[in-house]
């Protein structure tokens, strides 16, 4: 059974499973479900001691050599990007998983039904609970503000015609409500798409741009209204600048060698000051703790501010936020911009979109912390959330749009956002927002009614991957000359991540993950699960083993995901099982540990996912459960991925790797490609700031997206 069959499990399809918060001492530790007591926790609640596990005592699972045995020359001996060869190339599989999974059945068959029966039963009572902060965590209470009738009665039943009156249908098949999307799914066309897990689209298969990390928040039939209001972030000085400090190894992004390719590219900066950002800027760069520039800040910046468009590729956690919100910000303040003010129409003169709901706010925060003290005003607007209550916060003005994708459309069909302005559009996670999930919805809004044509906006993209087809799809949104600029190898892993791969089939992944936490202690981990009832079921089994664990997956209400989030990052549930819904941007201060329970089926995925740790030169590590029986096709890529970061591959797995005959050798596979530099090739030219090389890519045969 694949995992459409494990959606169509799902029942109540609007109503989200109610795992809001494991609690240890609050279940009975029967040997099933049916004893388990789901106890939404308050912060007085969870934060005793209980949650304390043995301390971590770096033994056992990870054979790989520790951090401090690192090479510490190893960036020196980076190999070209063009070196990425025949490996990085695999193949989607799907049907893998918990389904499959004869142990988790026989073993757990009870008790999952009882919790089953419990979410069914109970997950009304979600809304009983307060909401709680999506970010910095902690902070109790939301809502506010009366909601505006006038907007609220457009939502959930019948959407707006406006411009497009009509797509929804003509997209999915049955339309999707506002708030409601139908879990159960027709089964078609999914199986393809697996890796990219919950942001895929149910019912209509590969031309569906629905996605579900995005809730289903846009649509055209009938759902459960959506009441949810986030709370607001805290306005104090102190809490917008929170930041954490950067890492021992965060001099050693110097290290690490940039390629730009394109026409007559700026030379890059060196200094903050270089930049000539104004005071206020400056101000605010200063109190958010930025000393000293991430390479992928000193090559974009320049090239923003030189007006050029720009597709960046730099690893995961390394300021690729900041390297697109200052020049923006920057020219913002130096053209002038419409001050704030309300207008029932807003025209905002950037929009910034970006996968998932929590990425989408984050980036928003991070928007709001540099505009801070500027007349620019940013705004957040995501599914999940009540729709009137976002466009009372667009009315009050809107400089800076950041939305997913369904949002965002569903406002502007509401006409309260006009394009006219348009200045920078911004595609945060840009593979993403550009594959078959997210694509066909970016395609429309670059063809909305009032969206200046590419030549007369700046477009502007960012990933730590960047497979060749997507770049190739990406053109259509750049100008011609656009240009690129790769730190690092595309789509290559961080190196501040210590990776190590265990070889762990089904039937013992679940003792495996449990002995590794209890090693861990109450070092914060993100154990990523392929299936959003996975998490569940995983969430709910360590927290019989008296693990304080949280879940974070797409059929879980946004107040929940919020709260999941929050109880992680003020370490109330040191254990966030998530889905890929959390693989993406999420920067979580002190997430030392990523364990993959279940590997992606692309080796991308891989990337982003064990990218949650290790960030901004903090060190990490990343623990991935290979079974033979799933995940050889992904041998190839992560062998790749591995050597790539100068880590330890173990010798199985290069076994695996070089028997397993695959599509490496044949051309490549969607999900699996590793794209080596850009793909306008020849065009290369090396920058003049000393740190780059250069070296023609090999040339890749076209794919299509079948
Ligand atoms: N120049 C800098 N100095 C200090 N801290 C920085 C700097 N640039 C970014 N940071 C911090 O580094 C962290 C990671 O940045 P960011 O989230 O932008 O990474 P990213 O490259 O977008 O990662 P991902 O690929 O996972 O989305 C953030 O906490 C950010 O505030």
């Amino acid at each position: 059974m694949g995992d459409e069959d494990w959606e169509a499990e799902i029942i109540k399809p609007h109503v989200s499973s109610y795992v809001p918060v494991f609690e240890k001492d609050r279940y009975s530790s029967g040997a099933n479900g049916d004893t388990f007591n789901r106890t939404p926790a308050s912060s007085s609640e969870m934060g005793d001691g209980s949650s304390r596990r043995d301390h971590f005592m770096r033994r056992g699972f990870a054979s790989g050599r520790s951090l401090g045995d690192r090479d510490p020359g190893e960036s020196n001996k980076r190999e070209n990007t063009s070196t990425v060869g025949g490996f990085g190339v695999g193949k989607s599989f799907g049907n893998r998983g918990f389904s499959n999974n004869k142990f988790e059945e026989g073993d757990s068959s009870g008790f999952w039904r009882g919790f089953q029966d419990r979410n069914d039963s109970e997950a009304s009572g979600s809304s009983r609970r307060g909401g709680r902060g999506s970010f910095r965590g902690c902070r109790g209470g939301f809502g506010l503000g009366s909601p505006n009738s006038d907007y609220e009665q457009d939502e959930g039943t019948q959407r707006s015609g406006g411009i497009f009156g009509s797509r929804r249908s003509a997209l999915s098949g049955a339309g999707n409500g506002d708030t409601f999307q139908s879990r159960s799914g027709s089964g078609s066309g999914r199986g393809g798409y697996k890796g990219l897990n919950e942001e895929v689209i149910t019912g209509s298969g590969k031309n569906s741009w629905k996605s579900e990390a995005e809730g289903g928040e846009g649509g055209d039939t009938q759902g459960p209204k959506v009441t949810y209001i986030p709370p607001p972030p805290p306005e104090d000085e102190d809490s917008i600048f929170a930041h954490y400090q950067t890492g021992i190894n965060f001099d050693k992004y110097d290290t690490i060698l940039v390629e730009v390719s394109g026409h007559d590219p700026p030379p890059a900066i060196l200094t903050f000051e270089e930049a000539n950002l104004c005071q206020t800027l400056n101000n605010n760069i200063a109190k958010a703790g930025y000393a000293k520039l991430t390479p992928v800040q000193k090559y974009s910046i320049p090239i923003i501010q030189g007006g050029r468009d720009l597709m960046a590729c730099a690893q995961t956690g390394s300021g690729k936020t900041a390297a697109f919100l200052l020049p923006i910000l920057a020219h913002m303040m130096r053209d002038g911009i419409t001050a704030s003010r309300f207008k029932e129409l807003q025209e905002p003169e950037c929009i910034i979109v970006a996968p998932t709901r929590e990425l989408i706010n984050q980036i928003y925060l991070e928007a709001r912390k540099f505009s801070f003290g500027t007349c620019v005003r940013a705004v957040v607007t995501y599914g999940g959330t009540q729709l009137g209550h976002s466009i009372r916060q667009i009315v009050q003005g809107c400089n800076i749009l950041c939305a997913t994708p369904g949002r965002l459309m569903d406002i502007i069909g509401k006409e309260k956002i006009g394009l006219r302005q348009v200045k920078y559009l911004v595609l945060d996670e840009a593979d993403r927002m550009l594959d078959m999930g997210f694509g066909p919805e970016m395609k429309k809004l670059i063809s909305c009614p009032g969206m200046p044509s590419k030549e007369q906006r700046q477009t502007l993209m960012f990933s730590a991957t960047f497979p060749e087809e997507i770049q190739r799809l990406a053109g259509e949104f750049l100008k011609s000359n656009y240009l690129f600029v790769a730190v690092g190898q595309v789509g290559g892993a961080c190196r501040d991540v210590q990776q190590t791969v265990l070889q762990v089939g089904q039937y013992s992944k679940r003792e495996k993950l449990v002995e590794i936490l209890r090693n861990i202690g109450d070092e914060r981990t993100m154990v990523f699960v392929e299936t959003k009832k996975k998490a569940d079921f995983i969430a709910t089994f360590l927290c019989q083993e008296k693990i304080s664990t949280t879940s974070i997956h797409g059929d879980r209400e946004q107040r929940e995901r919020e709260q999941a989030l929050g109880d992680f990052r003020c370490g109330k549930c040191p254990v966030l099982v998530a889905t890929s819904v959390a693989a993406r941007g999420l920067d979580i201060e002190n997430v030392q540990h990523v364990i993959n329970f279940d590997l992606p089926s692309t080796i991308d995925e891989y990337v982003h996912r064990i990218g949650r740790t290790g960030r901004c030169g903090n060190t990490g590590r990343a623990i991935s459960f290979f079974d033979l029986e799933s995940d050889s096709l992904l041998a190839q890529p992560l062998v790749k991925v591995l050597s790539d970061a100068q880590q330890d591959v173990p010798a199985w797995l290069e076994e695996i790797a070089f028997s397993t005959y695959g599509p490496a050798f044949s051309g490549g596979t969607r999900g699996n490609v590793f794209a080596s530099v850009d793909t306008r090739k020849g065009k290369s030219s090396l920058n003049t700031a000393g740190f780059s090389s250069s070296q023609a890519p090999n040339p890749v045969d076209d794919e299509s997206w079948d």
